[in-house]
């Protein structure tokens, strides 16, 4: 893999760079409520841009679908580059139409712009490789390198990520050299025990790991949305909550193998519930109660850990020497569930494990509650990617960056 260095050895001066970001960043409207995968890009967008390269930036976020949709838009991204850059950032309001050539063509070296959501087309995220090599062409109109730095989507066989390198000398940038770097130390000398916790909402994308992880993980904690599943295929109510019915029996066989492995897996014991998903907008209460994890009410949903599993957690964690973490263990963006998530974060700032935290979300919400980067050994931008690169998987995004 040829890394940015030796793409600025060899000049980059008025060269067109296509930089592919993720800065799917979470927003409670046109507002960024943590910048820290705009942050992580930054020094691969400033050294280009010092270079005197022509940079430009893509990435998506969130999921639309295939179409523009202003609740999508990168613009705010766009702004906040810029703030972080200290220079101007143009922002062009498609993907590879009309704005996205004029603002490209008008760029200086030296200067940066932003691009529109990559999945407003739908060629980004399509399954045929036709459609998908038809926009990645398009794209490759825009640009004569490209540098592969948006590491929370290596694992999506994407055309920015995987069909657009294919057609441009490519290399990693620094973000992705780094995230792989730390890693791979998790892949080969693993320090024992090894703990993983397991949350969020990306349930049906995750739940396979977890398979991978019955070889190579100590002890297993399972929190946030994942948690209803495993409830459930014990045979529990777990009322109104997120739950991957068809993933039932799955469940059921990983359960049974860690039993038969001595992998110690770790449920909750008491949930948060309440009538609804909270309002994320107005943080209105949200009337929630704590019952016990095998006597949810028929109704309610399950929105955060309770207190029970929380000490429990803390306690799985203390004497963990390896932690990896992706998915907050509840609805952190309201108060009313945001308790699990600073347990588990607070447990690892107080364990000496070396710990790895990764995710959009994971890694917002450890700031967002107000802790201390440097307390944990690595935040990971990538979730979904990081637990397909644990589990050994190839992936198109960095594969495409191969020689
Ligand atoms: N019990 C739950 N029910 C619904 N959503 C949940 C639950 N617990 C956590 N979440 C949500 O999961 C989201 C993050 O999930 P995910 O995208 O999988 O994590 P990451 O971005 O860290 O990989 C958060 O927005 C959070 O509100
Ligand atoms: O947020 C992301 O992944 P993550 O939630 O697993 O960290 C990435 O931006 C990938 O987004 P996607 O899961 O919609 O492809």
């Amino acid at each position: 893999m040829k890394t940015i260095d030796e793409l600025l050895a060899e000049g980059v001066a008025g060269k067109r760079v296509f930089v592919r970001a993720d800065l799917n960043v979470p927003l409670d409207g046109t507002t960024i409520t943590d910048d820290g995968r705009i942050r992580a890009v930054l020094p691969t967008v400033a050294k280009l841009a010092e270079a005197g390269a022509r940079v430009v930036v893509a990435s998506h976020l969130g999921r639309p679908k295939g179409a523009p949709d202003p609740a999508f838009s990168l613009a705010p991204a766009a702004a906040r580059l810029g703030e972080l850059l200290g220079a101007d950032v143009a922002f062009a309001t498609d993907t590879v139409g009309e704005s996205a050539r004029a603002t490209v063509a008008g760029l200086a070296d030296g200067q940066v712009a932003v691009i529109e959501n990559l999945r407003f087309n739908p060629g980004e995220t399509s399954k045929d490789d036709a459609e998908r090599g038809a926009f990645a062409d398009r794209l490759a109109e825009l640009a004569d390198v490209y540098v592969g730095d948006g590491f929370g989507a290596v694992h999506r066989k994407h055309a920015s990520v995987f069909d657009l390198p294919a057609r441009l000398p490519h290399y990693a940038g620094y973000l992705i050299a780094t995230e792989v770097g730390v890693l791979k130390k998790l892949t080969t000398d693993v320090q024992r025990p090894y703990a993983v916790v397991l949350g969020g909402a990306k349930v049906s994308d995750k739940l396979g790991v977890i398979d991978h992880l019955l070889e190579r993980a100590d002890r297993i904690l399972i929190g946030g949305g994942m948690a209803y599943t495993f409830l459930k295929a014990q045979g529990h109510e777990v009322g109104s909550s997120l739950l991957q019915e068809d993933q039932i029996p799955a469940v059921q066989e990983y359960l049974r193998r860690a039993e038969e492995k001595g992998v110690e897996f770790v449920l909750p014991v008491d949930v948060v519930v309440a009538p609804a998903f909270p309002d994320l907008k107005t943080k209105a209460p949200a009337h929630p109660t704590t019952v016990a994890a095998d006597a949810m009410p028929a109704g309610q949903m399950g929105l955060d850990n309770g207190p029970e599993t929380n000490k429990l957690y803390a306690s799985k964690l203390a004497d963990a020497a390896t932690v990896f973490w992706n998915g907050p263990m509840g609805v952190f963006e309201h108060p009313d569930f945001a308790d699990g998530t600073r347990a588990v974060a607070q447990a690892l700032v107080d364990s000496p494990a070396f710990s790895v935290v990764g995710g959009g979300d994971s890694a917002a919400a450890v700031r967002i509650l107000g802790f201390d980067e440097n307390a944990f050994g690595h935040i990971s931008t990538g979730g979904g990617a990081s637990l397909e690169y644990l589990e050994g998987k190839t992936l198109p995004g960095l594969a495409a960056l191969e020689d």
